[in-house]
């Protein structure tokens, strides 16, 4: 499979909640790959969670953020990345999404809403519908579209990326 991959990068995408942090770290794992998650290193960098950045500094600092995080995450290769839900509003973050395989996870809303119910630190939790509407035409610009079902598991959802990982690169040449 590494031989496959070639060193390609994996993006995932998705609104929050979807299963990217959580399947990423599975992937990289899965594919002795290293794992980032943008939304931990503007944490580290930022020395705040995210609903503290959003509620001292604003949406549009946290945005800056994190076109910068991923920018130098772009920069390595074998990596398998969970980006933030939003991160794919911005034009100039599809130019290094680009550089890579974008996995977008696919989840429907009322499973969303179960596994927000009592998170934290998601500080557009709120709107999440009229959010997920917006962004979808965004999210279907990605190289794969995962449909995640309610009974799969973050292994078996992990699983099935892989499975499509070399159809993807074959077609990208
Ligand atoms: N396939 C899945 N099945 C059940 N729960 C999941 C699945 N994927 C993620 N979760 C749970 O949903 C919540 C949100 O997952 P997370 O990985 O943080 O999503 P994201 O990074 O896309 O916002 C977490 O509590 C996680 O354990
Ligand atoms: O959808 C969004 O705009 C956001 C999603 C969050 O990441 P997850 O998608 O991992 O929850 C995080 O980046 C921030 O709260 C903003
Ligand atoms: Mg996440």
């Amino acid at each position: 499979m590494n031989q496959l991959l070639q060193g390609v990068d994996v993006y995932l995408i998705g609104i929050m909640g979807a299963g990217k942090s959580t399947i990423g770290k599975i992937l990289a794992r899965k594919l002795n790959y290293r794992f980032f998650d943008t939304d931990i290193l503007i944490e580290r960098v930022a020395g705040k969670k995210i609903a503290d950045i959003f509620a001292a500094e604003g949406e549009e600092y946290f945005r800056d953020l994190e076109t910068q995080i991923l920018k130098e995450v772009s920069a390595y290769r074998s990596s398998a990345i969970a980006t933030g839900g939003g991160i794919i509003q911005k034009p100039i973050n599809w130019s290094y999404l680009r550089q890579g395989l974008i996995v977008w996870l696919d989840v429907d809303l009322e499973i969303l809403k179960k596994r927000l119910s009592k998170d934290q630190n998601r500080p557009l939790a709120g709107k999440l519908e009229s959010l997920l509407e917006k962004r979808y035409p965004l999210y279907s610009q990605a190289d794969m579209h995962i449909k995640c079902s309610s009974n799969q598991t973050p292994k078996q959802v992990a699983d099935s990326i892989i499975a499509r990982i070399p159809a993807m690169i074959m077609n990208k040449k």
